[in-house]
């Protein structure tokens, strides 16, 4: 009997048989900015576990008797003014950015966008990639900093799609890139286009919030975390805390900023209900600065890739009227990544290096 030398299987070599999916996901946004759209929306979003992480019960009491009623008006009324002809800028820039992603990783990848919450949702953008019979997965939540409400929801809805699939690709999750130089680049070139136009007097870095429980909950040893000084430096055991992956977005930022010590502050925005969220609060330094003299304010929101509520309308018009009814002069917001090359191409890398 003679052997044949064993062939290796191209997919061991590196070259796979088929193409890549790569499912970039966001977090939602109504469908349209009508009332019931966005109380829809808001139903869909906060019913999520790992939004609203309370009891069950308490949860859709909290959510559709109290939150989605009252608030909807409310945020269908700002969801109108960010509005554009092609719909809300979350997903305009999001099928941009599919599109151009499309184009630079070339023919071996299939690009597709999905919204966690309303549409296009994750579970058709994975039924339309289960019939190209896919030799690998890459999902990439746009979030910089890992939070188990943001990239970990999206995480579970993922798993939820694929635990029927009888082949699952190979996977590859990104779990957060605020550490990528294109990440940190892409926002330094749009802070530097400001800065070059005039000085100011402080640079504020403002974040999404997130309850403190959320925090506490994903210390895994219970010794970690005291929501203070232990967020101070990004290390083994607080690798996932993203109270400290902030803070550390803040400190690679300001390094290449040239941004000296006590001209800047990592802050926490968009606190929802009573019960303590993470601190710094935004609003709380807003109102601060006046009274220490500070005039004029460069505004970061580096928890978010895209224009959306929480910047165009939160950082870059609500907190501004409030520093200026309080005295200060000039307040300006550093539009986010949105459709950039530079964000494409840090895309690409991550992609390709998954
Ligand atoms: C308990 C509530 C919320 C948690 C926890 C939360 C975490 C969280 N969210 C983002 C990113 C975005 N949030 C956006 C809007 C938004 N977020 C909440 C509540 C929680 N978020 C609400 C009620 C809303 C709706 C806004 C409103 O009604 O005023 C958006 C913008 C969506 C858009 O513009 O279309 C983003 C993006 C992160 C990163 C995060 C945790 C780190
Ligand atoms: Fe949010
Ligand atoms: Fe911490």
């Amino acid at each position: 009997m003679t052997t044949q030398p064993l062939a290796t299987p191209a997919s061991s070599q590196g070259q796979a048989l088929g193409k890549t999916g790569v499912l970039i996901v966001n977090l939602g946004t109504p469908d349209s900015p009508s009332v019931p759209d966005v109380r829809k929306y808001l139903r869909e979003f906060l019913m999520d576990a790992r939004v609203i992480d309370i009891p069950p019960l308490s949860r859709w009491m909290l959510v559709n008797l109290i939150i989605a009623p009252f608030r909807a008006p409310k945020s269908a009324k700002i969801y109108r003014e960010v509005w554009t002809e092609a719909g809300s800028p979350l997903k305009v820039y999001g099928y941009a950015v599919e599109e151009l992603l499309q184009k630079t990783l070339g023919d071996d990848y299939v690009v597709k966008l999905a919204m966690r919450y309303q549409s296009p949702s994750i579970e058709d953008s994975l039924m339309a990639f289960q019939k190209l019979g896919l030799s690998k997965l890459t999902v990439v939540p746009f979030f910089p900093q890992y939070a188990s409400a943001t990239t970990g929801s999206i995480y579970e809805e993922v798993m939820r799609v694929l635990k029927s699939w009888q082949i699952m690709p190979e996977m590859r999750f990104i779990n957060s890139f605020l550490d990528h130089p294109g990440f940190i680049e892409g926002f330094v070139r749009l802070g530097q286009k400001y800065m070059q136009q005039r000085p100011y007097d402080h640079y504020v870095f403002s974040y999404h919030g997130l309850p403190e429980r959320q925090i506490r909950k994903g210390d895994v040893t219970g010794q970690q975390c005291q929501l203070g000084s232990c967020c101070d430096s990004l290390h083994a055991r607080n690798q996932h805390c993203y109270r400290a992956q902030c803070f550390e977005t803040t400190r690679r930022l300001v390094k290449e900023l040239n941004i000296p010590e006590g001209k800047y502050t990592t802050c926490f925005q968009s606190r929802l209900g009573k019960e303590p969220w993470i601190q710094p609060y935004t609003e709380e330094l807003v109102k601060e600065l006046p009274k220490k003299g500070v005039k004029s304010v460069l505004a970061f929101s580096p928890a978010f890739v895209a224009d959306c509520l929480e910047t165009t309308i939160e950082v870059g018009e609500e907190y501004k009227e409030l520093f200026e009814e309080l005295g200060g002069e000039h307040w300006q917001l550093v539009e986010s990544l949105n459709d950039s090359a530079i964000w494409v191409d840090t895309l690409a890398d991550l992609v390709q290096k998954a």
